[in-house]
């Protein structure tokens, strides 16, 4: 495997770029809104996510069946570009249609800020890559999804990855084929969605010349490797798309039903954040000081 070299880390398909080559591995993290984009910068991740997923459950309340526009998922992500300055890769699902759809994709998602997109080979009528019985397009449309990326990239650091979740279906020569067609069309690295072990991901990444990316999604298909075992085999990149989210959940339902049966929040106290933590994060000091100068000649 060899590591993609950065087109200039001014933009931010460049800074992605310039992150793979820094991060052996580099770690993704999903962050499902502005606030926790802010978060994961400000601890240090050098790379973040936009889930399909998370888009779909947390803004919308929906399931994640492909459901969502390209408007919807645009939306959020100039929430979460517009609040951090880390590289931003996006889950562009099927990317909403046909080659023109695509372009589009490409075009918008650039326009909002996005680092890169992945764009994957399940029918329109996608599922999440860990549930059963999902159903792929044939190779060629894959094929052509990827080159109408590709063809429509206006800025050329924009990180154009494939993902296949053939796997689950064909076994794991038959995803390895369909990943070496689209590096051929010009993909910048492939998403291995829903592998089982160690093995089979060194399998994608001795074929491979591109990075590989390994989900490292919770209560999935993947065991929840280490990214030293991961580095091991040769995976360029670490996605936990959900797991802050996940964890945010428990914590909310925690607080409601606690909140419900006690009559107050003392008992929840200790897990919340508090006002001078989120104050912090938001750098709201700052912005006060900013009033209190602007505005002093008032006093
Ligand atoms: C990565 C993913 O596409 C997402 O939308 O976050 C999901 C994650 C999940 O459902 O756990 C997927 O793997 O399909
Ligand atoms: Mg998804």
């Amino acid at each position: 495997m060899t590591t993609t070299t950065s087109a200039g880390a001014s933009t931010a398909g460049g800074k992605f770029r310039q992150a793979i080559v820094d991060n052996q591995p580099l770690q993704v993290v999903g962050t499902i809104n502005a606030y926790t984009a802010m978060m994961a910068e400000r601890v240090g991740h050098q790379a973040l996510y936009l889930s399909g997923a998370g888009v779909a459950n947390a803004s919308f309340g929906l399931p994640d069946l492909g459901m969502t526009s390209l408007n919807d998922v645009c939306e959020d992500i100039r929430r979460i570009t517009g609040a951090t300055e880390v590289p931003l890769l996006v889950d562009a699902d099927t990317g909403w249609g046909g080659a023109f759809n695509i372009a589009r994709t490409v075009k918008e998602m650039t326009r909002a800020g996005a680092a890169g997109f992945h764009i994957e080979d399940q029918v329109a009528q996608k599922r999440c890559g860990h549930r059963p019985n999902k159903e792929i397009v044939s190779q060629d449309e894959m094929v052509d999804r990827v080159k109408a990326a590709v063809d429509a990239r206006f800025d050329e650091s924009f990180f154009i990855m494939a993902r296949t979740d053939a796997l689950a279906q064909q076994g794991v020569d038959a995803a390895i084929e369909r990943a070496l067609a689209c590096q051929a069309a010009g993909a910048d690295a492939i998403f291995a969605e829903a592998v089982h072990t160690l093995e089979q991901y060194q399998a994608f990444t001795k074929a491979l010349d591109i990075p590989v990316l390994a989900n490292i999604t919770e209560f999935g298909q993947t065991p929840l490797f280490n990214k030293q075992e991961l580095s091991s085999v040769g995976v360029a990149m670490v996605l936990y798309p959900l797991s802050a989210f996940r964890a945010m959940n428990k914590a909310a339902l925690n607080v409601y039903q606690s909140i419900l049966q006690q009559g107050d929040q003392k008992a929840v106290i200790d897990d919340m954040q508090t006002r001078m933590e989120l104050y912090d994060f938001l750098n709201y000091h700052a912005f006060e000081e900013k009033l209190d100068q602007l505005f002093s000649q008032k006093k």
